[in-house]
């Protein structure tokens, strides 16, 4: 069977505090994308994992579809896989797309062999797999909290807005990205801004990363400064980076960057 996983913004991202656990809490609003890889998932007669498109980097038995597997099979008896998977998100681009791929493996072999898991309990096999990898069981947008694998319902109307991602070949860890920032309360709620009409959101929504980010990579934040240049509604990094996007109210200008690879969308 074939699955399609897609990439996710964050809009705000407050990062709150250091937990004992060395992971950190953060509050921010998830969004899903429409940015796909494509997954293709077939029974074999042995478990394997094929990737073509953008290079993953690592072992194909680290790859996060593998490790998705291979945990639902710690639980159910499932016969062997072949799993193959066309890599189309940029990768530690802030888009979340290995966790998008992790969490179409659990709703795809749940699907296929009829597990009748329900959400609960997918999103619970998905958040051994990464803090990012529960929202993408619902893949709505949602209030995340905790480590951003907790999630409470919003009202948030993005109709008829196109979104414009910029993805600008730069690789950001998401570890060393944490370790750059110093947690804090947030001066606004996001929970309030985000029912602000969105050309407000400029002047209250943050992402904690851009600071230390912007600081290492400085052509990102001119990045974001020219998507407001050409009338971004809200402009920012998403994630740990290196992404930048824009929410624009029509059909975006046309844009083109150097060295960067633009994915415009309808949100
Ligand atoms: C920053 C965010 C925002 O949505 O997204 P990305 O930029 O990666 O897409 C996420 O928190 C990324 O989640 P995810 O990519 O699943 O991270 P994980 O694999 O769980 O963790 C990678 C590393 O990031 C740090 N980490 C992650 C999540 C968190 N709440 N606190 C942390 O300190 C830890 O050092 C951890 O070892
Ligand atoms: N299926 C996958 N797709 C992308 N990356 C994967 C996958 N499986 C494992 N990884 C590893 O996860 C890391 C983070 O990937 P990704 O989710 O693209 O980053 P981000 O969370 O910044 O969007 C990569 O460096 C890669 O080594």
């Amino acid at each position: 069977m074939n699955f399609f996983p897609n990439a996710k913004i964050n809009l705000g991202l407050n990062i709150t505090e250091k937990r004992t656990d060395g992971f950190h809490n953060l509050e921010s609003v998830f969004v899903p994308v429409l940015w796909n890889d494509e997954l293709e998932i077939i029974e074999s007669d042995q478990t394997s994992f094929v990737s073509s498109g953008i290079e993953i980097p690592g072992e194909p038995n680290e790859n996060l579809c593998l490790k998705a597997f291979y945990l639902v099979q710690s639980e159910f008896k499932l016969p062997p896989v072949r799993i193959h998977l066309k890599k189309n998100i940029p990768i530690g681009a802030g888009l979340g797309g290995g966790s998008s791929d992790a969490a179409f493996v659990i709703k795809g072999i749940n699907e296929m062999f009829e597990l009748n898991m329900n959400v609960e309990q997918m999103q619970n096999f998905a958040r051994k797999l990464g803090s990012d990898c529960a929202f993408f069981i619902k893949n709505e947008p949602v209030f995340a909290f905790g480590k951003g694998d907790e999630f409470a319902p919003i009202n948030i109307d993005l109709s008829n807005k196109y979104l414009v991602l910029v993805y600008p070949n730069v690789h950001v860890s998401t570890a060393q990205a944490y370790s750059g920032v110093k947690p804090k309360k947030p001066e606004y709620s996001l929970k309030d801004i985000i029912n602000m009409p969105i050309k407000d959101w400029r002047s209250f929504m943050k992402n904690d990363f851009e600071q230390s980010i912007f600081k290492a990579f400085p052509k990102l934040y001119r990045l974001k400064q020219d998507l407001y240049s050409l009338g971004a509604l809200y402009a920012s990094m998403s994630g740990s980076g290196s992404t930048i996007f824009g929410i624009f109210e029509g059909i975006p200008p046309r844009i083109k960057v150097k060295d960067a690879q633009i994915h415009i969308c309808k949100l």
